[in-house]
């Protein structure tokens, strides 16, 4: 690993409780302070959102984490990693499954372009069509969960994926608070392990399982040391620096959410 990212990620480790406590800190003033009485948040059996889980039941109990697992496969290793971090910190967990409802959602879409001329949906071979929708009906199913308990929804995504742009806009990249979104994957590794996370949540490919046999690494051709090291440090060979700048020009929009022609002025603010 490159000198200055091990060096980073040793000091990164050294003030680890005061790395803690202050996300504990956040996630009380997001929560508590904002009149919500809990959160609810997706668990995958990933790092990111059992790291998450983990901080929120630090901060506000066990009884105020709602994590909802979402999907058909529940007998697949990452339903079992996601009941082992929910049993694991002893937080709320629900099951539900809409795939079919996903699946219905797509072929209605379908349907109603079939009138369109052909040459012009440019996507028709894209998956992203399809596999878009299931973070974006994760998070419709959030918002309803917290909208019935008067929680807030937590986001679960890292500057890793944030800053090239690989999550899911209005899907997993939405949420009222995020706990992560400053820290790079390597660091949410070693908050991970002061925080006894489950050994295979930890050690396990990073994937967004839109598809079969989708990875992260795969996806975006770049490995999650190359891309911490070059947001960290700086330092990449040519090429990746090439790569992750353009992932992050691209991805602009991500983090700037709906441009305004111009700012309105509210009465009495902004002057
Ligand atoms: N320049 C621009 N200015 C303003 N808006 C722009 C835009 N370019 C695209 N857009 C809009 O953004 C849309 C495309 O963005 P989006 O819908 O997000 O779709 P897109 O970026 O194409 O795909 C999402 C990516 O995130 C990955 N992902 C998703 C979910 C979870 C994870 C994970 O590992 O956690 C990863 C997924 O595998 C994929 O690579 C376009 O349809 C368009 O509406
Ligand atoms: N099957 C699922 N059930 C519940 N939530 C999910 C599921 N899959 C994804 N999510 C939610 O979407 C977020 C993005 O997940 P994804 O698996 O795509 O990649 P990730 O960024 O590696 O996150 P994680 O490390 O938590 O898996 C997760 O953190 C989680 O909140």
């Amino acid at each position: 690993m490159n000198q200055l990212m091990e060096e980073h990620l040793r000091a990164f480790e050294a003030r680890i409780e005061q790395e803690i406590d202050r996300r504990v800190a956040f996630i009380r003033e997001q929560v508590t302070g904002t009149g919500g009485k809990g959160v609810v948040l997706g668990l995958s059996g990933g790092i990111d959102s059992a790291v998450t889980a983990a901080l929120c039941a630090k901060a506000l109990g066990p009884d105020a984490v709602v994590a909802m697992w979402m999907g058909a496969e529940s007998s697949s290793v990452h339903h079992r990693d996601a009941k082992s971090v929910a049993d694991a910190y002893g937080i709320r967990f629900l099951q539900v499954d809409f795939s079919q409802i996903v699946n219905q959602f797509h072929d209605v879409m379908l349907d109603s372009a079939e009138v369109l001329p052909s040459e012009i949906k440019i996507g028709a071979d894209n998956p992203l069509v399809k596999g878009n929708l299931k973070p974006r009906f994760r998070k419709n199913a959030e918002y309803w969960m917290a909208a019935l308990l008067g929680h807030r929804v937590a986001n679960t995504c890292n500057w890793s994926e944030t800053a090239v742009g690989y999550e899911t806009k209005y899907g997993d990249a939405a949420g009222d608070f995020s706990v992560l979104g400053d820290l790079v994957k390597a660091e949410i590794r070693i908050l991970a392990k002061h925080l006894d996370m489950p050994a295979p949540v930890i050690t396990k490919a990073p994937s967004a399982d839109l598809w079969e046999g989708h990875t992260d690494e795969d996806e975006l051709g770049l490995t999650y040391e190359a891309l911490d090291t070059y947001l960290i440090t700086g330092e990449a060979d040519a090429e990746t620096k090439a790569k992750i700048d353009r992932l992050y020009a691209l991805s602009a929009h991500k983090r700037n959410l709906m441009p305004l022609v111009s700012q309105p002025k509210y009465p009495g603010e902004g002057r």
